[in-house]
């Protein structure tokens, strides 16, 4: 067992405590305790454990108080109950508060040690289904349920799928759900950018490079192709690809082969491509932007990702979901959505998406109170024709070009944009600077939809520079 596995250990008697430490520490577990509640609440508030075992009497409360707690606020973390000797009607309401098992006293150091491991197996495989319900394509609208059966049948078949959508409506996670319940499932998934990828090294990094076949060729490298070898290639954003790289894009999948830069002979690739993009495609192909015979052969099947707006219906389900998860990242419960957000939010348009609509959950749990989050702590953009006079966004701001109000920067600071440059004495430059910045920066993510590679393009800077601009500023 990993010695990083920690446990939390509450009990009032100091032998009790020593036993379990002792026990815990030889299977290699880290160990807390606290005698009690008020104790045992500090510590889960500070840290996060793989499993608490709790007496049932404390000094200043019961047990139980702590398996219903835990339950609560940290789901996942396994509890188990220390009882008296005998106590059955002990055992049987630590079990139906939620208690994962108990043990009585005197402790049994086998039956503890037996409890312990299947205590923390079941707190593996509680962390691998929240990470599979995470990744899950959730919603029950029929435009979602028609995608879901469509998924199921595509995903049986080795030939492309072509997937068209809005920014942030769920592409990419369509494409591993293709992949994932494939055959190839166990083979690797390749996401590729393509608008990312510089055009010079737009070649060496599809079908690889030798070593010496340019300046900076250090060394033999396989390109994506290889990587991608017996399981799925994901070309998204597809229609950024120049059209030389379209031709030698369409060579590659109709003979199932690559040669990358510097080599003689070509390789065999056993690659699936599945492609997205939310531009439309077809337009691009009328206006000899995209090659005809390109969309023609990744086109096989083609999937249409519905946008949000279009299946409003599904927001309760999916607000709930992507704060269950977002709450368990930060080991807090969920805080539940008040009738006014769920009605701000079913009257929001959602220009960016399932991305726009978890960037504005996770901006609210971190304002929101306790447990409710309302319609005020959404900030939802608001039209600008009903924007209010007072509202900081000033007409004259040099970045207000869209139709929403850029989204109020986090932790909220004082907006750059409205503030006149012989107000700033006293500010330190640097972090001035990285206000204007910061807010640029949202304020063009927004009007892209939250597409990175137009958000890129709309600023002026590379893909890679957007990205690290974004790490450094926090705002990704
Ligand atoms: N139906 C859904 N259920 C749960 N989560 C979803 C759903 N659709 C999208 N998401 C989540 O929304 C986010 C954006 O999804 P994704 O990256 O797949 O969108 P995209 O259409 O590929 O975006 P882009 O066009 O910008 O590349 C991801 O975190 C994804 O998990």
């Amino acid at each position: 067992m990993s010695e990083t596995r920690s446990v939390l250990i509450v009990d009032d008697e100091h032998d009790i405590r020593e036993l379990l430490v002792l026990t815990l520490s030889r299977m290699g577990l880290r160990t807390e305790t606290a005698p009690t509640l008020a104790a045992a609440r500090e510590l889960l508030a500070s840290a996060s454990y793989d499993l608490c075992l709790t007496d049932m009497r404390l000094p200043d409360g019961s047990g139980l108080e702590l398996v219903g707690e835990i339950n609560t606020r940290y789901p996942g973390m396994p509890v188990a109950m220390i009882t008296a000797y005998g106590n059955v009607e002990a055992a049987v309401e630590a079990l139906k508060v939620g208690a994962f098992d108990f043990v009585s006293k005197p402790v049994d150091i086998h039956v503890l040690r037996g409890l312990v491991r299947q205590a923390l197996e079941l707190g593996e495989r509680a962390k691998r289904n929240a990470d599979e319900q995470s990744s899950r394509l959730l919603g029950t609208s029929d435009a979602m349920v028609t995608l879901r059966n469509t998924i199921a049948k595509v995903a049986r078949s080795q030939a492309p799928v072509f997937i068209q959508g809005e920014s942030g409506t769920g592409k990419e996670l369509v494409a591993r759900t293709i992949h994932a319940q494939g055959a190839r499932a166990n083979g690797p998934f390749v996401p590729v950018n393509c608008g990312a990828i510089p055009t010079e090294l737009m070649e060496s990094e599809f079908f690889g490079h030798k070593k010496g076949s340019f300046t900076g060729a250090h060394s033999d490298k396989p390109g994506l192709f290889q990587a991608a070898d017996g399981g799925t290639l994901f070309l998204d954003e597809v229609a950024e690809l120049p059209l030389p790289m379209q031709v030698k894009l369409l060579r590659a999948i109709q003979e199932k082969s690559i040669r990358p830069v510097g080599a003689s002979a070509e390789i065999q690739v056993d690659v699936r491509i599945l492609s997205a993009t939310h531009k439309d495609l077809s337009q691009l192909v009328n206006d000899s932007r995209f090659r005809h015979d390109l969309y023609y052969r990744i086109n096989v099947i083609g999937l249409n990702v519905p946008a949000l707006r279009e299946r409003a219906g599904d927001l309760p389900l999916l607000s709930d979901a992507i704060l269950r998860r977002l709450a368990q990242a930060m080991q807090r419960s969920a805080p539940a959505l008040a009738d006014d957000a769920v009605a701000a939010l079913e009257a929001y348009r959602f220009p960016g998406n399932v991305r726009e609509l978890e960037n504005i959950l996770e901006r609210a749990l971190a304002m929101a109170d306790e447990d409710r989050i309302t319609a005020a702590d959404l900030h939802l953009p608001v039209p600008r024709g009903t924007q209010q006079a007072n509202q900081p966004q000033s007409a004259a701001s040099p970045f207000v070009t869209g139709t929403h109000q850029a989204l109020p920067s986090s932790p909220p600071s004082r907006d750059p944009r409205t503030v006149s440059p012989y107000e700033t004495a006293g500010t330190a430059l640097p972090s001035f600077i990285e206000d204007i910045e910061r807010a640029a920066i949202q304020q063009a993510l927004q009007e892209n939809r939250y597409n990175k590679t137009k958000t890129a393009a709309a600023l002026g800077i590379t893909f890679r520079a957007l990205r690290y601009k974004l790490k450094k500023l926090g705002i990704d």
